[in-house]
């Protein structure tokens, strides 16, 4: 398995602790974003880690910023993504089981390093359970295509 983590600069330290992780785990990780401390603006982060994604460069990705919020918003823009900010392990095990999250957001601002890394955890160790879950997921990609749905 390979991932993508981004960051900006509120999220290097924790950064560089998940990507320690995600090592240990034996996953292989493209590191993007920044390694300083110095502004960087979240958004570029958040897209070119979203592109890999959606392109198949990357199987899933990892978004750290102050609160998780505005990195996963710009990769949220991006076809196919669908990037969920999680700040405890039950809603990031439910990202993946119900909502099919490519991608895992949050806050280095909010969470600590041990409960981020078990947001992690839970969010890789999670499987896409399919069936009704699979029709919502589907009603997200018609609104992302059309910018409508048809059912309404
Ligand atoms: O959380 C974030 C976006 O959602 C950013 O990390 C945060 O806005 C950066 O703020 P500052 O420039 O004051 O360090």
């Amino acid at each position: 398995m390979k991932l993508v983590i981004a960051n900006d600069h509120a999220a290097v330290d924790l950064k560089f602790a998940i990507l320690e992780h995600l090592k240990e785990r034996g996953i292989e990780v493209v590191n993007i974003g920044t390694d300083t401390k110095e502004r960087y603006q979240y958004p570029l982060a958040g897209y070119r880690a979203a592109k890999m994604v959606a392109s198949g460069e990357a199987d899933g990705g990892v978004l750290i910023c102050g609160t998780g919020i505005g990195i996963s918003l710009a990769a949220n823009k991006v076809k196919g993504i669908r990037a969920a900010v999680c700040s405890e392990p039950y809603s990031a095990k439910m990202a993946r089981e119900h909502n099919n999250a490519n991608m895992i957001a949050f806050g280095a601002r909010v969470v600590g390093e041990d409960l981020a890394k078990m947001i992690v955890d839970s969010w890789l160790d999670a499987k896409f359970q399919g069936g009704r879950h699979a029709e919502r997921v589907a009603l997200i990609d018609e609104i992302e295509e059309t910018g409508e749905l048809s059912c309404e």
